[in-house]
């Protein structure tokens, strides 16, 4: 019987001398970092600095150009599918079938998730309240606004449990409420011993759980 490497409870995450070129030209070389469960990585630098790029890079969407991600002394290169069923990235785009309901489009996610058919309705139901967005569910996203587009990408979060969230501007067209609601879910996260990777210059609120890194002063 093979045994998943990363079955084990993913309670140490490790940046090790990261580079990404863009053609010739380095975005960032030599980043280090090391998170741990329970605790949020806030990622900060200036507009290009590499913030994106470094999420997909976790994400498994980019080939960092040297260096490794580390979860529990596992490559994530060596075990890509499993990587990637271990965590919730949230990018720029929203991923939302624009044509579908708000509902129908979080079903589409519990099944992508591999949430079972039998558990879907309530977890959407259960998602769309943490939200605070159960009276979109009936409406086509299109006519969504931004910020409710936003907290229906935010719901998928709490679909499937995944114990890496790769966040990247979170709080992007959301009103303070709404900002406040994803430092709770951050939190909430972090509470059970989940861990954040995030591109954000929000305050999270977190204080001794959140880890900084200013991505221009790490790898100049
Ligand atoms: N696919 C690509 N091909 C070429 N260059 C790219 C590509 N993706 C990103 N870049 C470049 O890499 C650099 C880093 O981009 P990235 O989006 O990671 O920055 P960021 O720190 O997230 O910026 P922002 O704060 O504006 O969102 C930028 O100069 C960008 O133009």
């Amino acid at each position: 019987m093979t045994t998943d490497p990363l079955d084990e409870t993913p309670d140490r995450l490790t940046l090790q001398e990261l580079a990404c070129f863009r053609g010739d030209r380095p975005i960032f070389i030599g980043l280090d970092a090391e998170l741990e469960a329970g605790h949020a990585l806030v990622v900060t630098g200036r507009n290009g600095a590499g913030k994106s790029t470094l999420l997909r890079i976790l994400a498994g969407f980019v080939r960092a150009d040297a260096g490794q991600v580390l979860w529990n002394g596992v490559d994530r290169e060596d075990h890509d599918i499993p990587w990637r069923e271990r965590l919730h990235y949230l990018g720029h785009r929203d991923g939302i079938a624009a044509e579908l309901a708000a509902g129908a489009d979080l079903r589409h996610w519990a099944a992508i998730l591999g949430v079972p058919r039998p558990l879907r309705a309530a977890r959407v139901a259960e998602a769309l309240e943490a939200l605070d967005i159960p009276h979109l569910a009936e409406l086509p996203v299109r006519v969504l606004s931004a910020g409710q587009r936003r907290r229906l990408a935010l719901a998928r979060l709490l679909l499937a449990r995944r114990p890496l969230w790769v966040l990247d501007e979170p709080t992007t067209a959301l009103d303070r409420d709404g900002q406040a609601l994803v430092a709770r879910l951050i939190g909430d996260h972090l509470d059970q011993g989940g861990m954040v990777v995030t591109a954000t210059h929000l305050a999270l609120g977190l204080d001794d759980r959140v880890v900084p890194l200013d991505i221009e002063e790490a790898a100049p």
